[in-house]
């Protein structure tokens, strides 16, 4: 026996033979557990195959909105829905009117106001969500969810651009991620329902994941939509009248005299859009 075994050729052989048979054992062992990974994860098995493009808008000074708001955007790519990663300062706001889908990441900065990648943009919606006319309508195509980022130490200031999120509690990476995968599930409940697909806008059936402006309502369900159909304006009407960064757009007649795109020195916000809704 140990002459046997002393010899070369033979030492070779069973060498050879225990080292492909732990080659295979551990190939087999990682495609388990890659098995097991996947089964964990049951919303990414079955990606929805065809989705219309929504929007994620990140709102962030120091990058914080924008980090989450790029994991949202893998993780809704993940799981077949495709949005756009988009820095407001790089956007239209009067284009929002066209929008099926927003989601918007923002913090709060100082004295409660947004970062100022957003400044416009912000100004831009609170101008003309404060005009009765054109407020109700404004997102009246789109359903829409936001995640605020803030800190509690700020007081009254706190989240004043957006809920949901205290830097100070040390746990932000794990409400966020609650929050993703609930906005997951909405607009899985959108697809189910048939009213993701296709055009990507609702039906506006009660069985949607979605809510029509009861402050309570909105947190509980991720996508809001503005349902009013008064019909008083028409964006369609109002866009390309409203202060624009497209070339030559800003440069409208405020009292007849040409702007050039600002008010009194200063970049003009919703006046425009207002003043065409009243004159209408
Ligand atoms: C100068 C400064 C002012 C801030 N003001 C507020 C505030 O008024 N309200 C609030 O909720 N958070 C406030 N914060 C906290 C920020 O929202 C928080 O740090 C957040 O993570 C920043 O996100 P960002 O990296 O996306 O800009 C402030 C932070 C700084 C540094």
């Amino acid at each position: 026996m140990s002459l046997s075994l002393s010899s070369y050729p033979k030492r070779f052989a069973i060498l050879t033979l225990l080292s492909a048979t732990r080659v295979f054992f551990f190939y087999k062992s990682r495609r388990n557990l890659s098995k097991r990974l996947k089964s964990l994860n049951p919303i990414s098995q079955n990606p929805i195959p065809k989705t219309p493009r929504g929007k994620i808008f990140f709102i962030s000074q120091t990058g914080t909105s924008k980090t989450l708001a790029k994991s949202l955007h893998s993780l809704l790519n993940l799981n077949g829905f495709e949005f756009d990663l988009v820095d407001p300062k790089e956007y239209e706001p009067e284009d929002l009117h066209i929008e099926s889908f927003v989601v918007i990441v923002a913090s709060t900065w100082e004295n409660g106001k947004p970062p100022s990648n957003a400044g416009f943009f912000v100004d831009w919606l609170t101008e003309s969500a404060d005009n009765f006319r054109v407020g109700s309508l404004l997102l009246s195509k789109c359903k829409f969810a936001i995640f605020g980022v803030g800190s509690g130490s700020y007081g009254e200031t706190f989240n004043a651009v957006g809920r949901e999120g205290d830097v100070d509690e040390g746990n932000l990476a794990e409400v966020f991620g609650k929050w993703s995968k609930r906005v997951v599930g909405a607009l899985s409940s959108l697809g189910e329902n048939g009213g993701y697909m296709g055009n990507g806008i609702g039906d506006g059936s009660e069985d949607e994941a979605v809510s029509e402006g009861d402050d309570d309502e909105e947190y509980d369900d991720e996508f809001e939509e503005n349902d009013d159909e008064s019909g008083i304006v028409d964006l369609e009407d109002i866009a390309g009248k409203g202060p624009s960064r497209k070339k030559g757009v800003n440069d409208k007649l405020i009292n007849g005299k040409s702007n050039g795109g600002t008010v009194n020195g200063e970049k003009a916000m919703a006046t425009p859009v207002i003043r065409t809704s009243l004159e209408k």
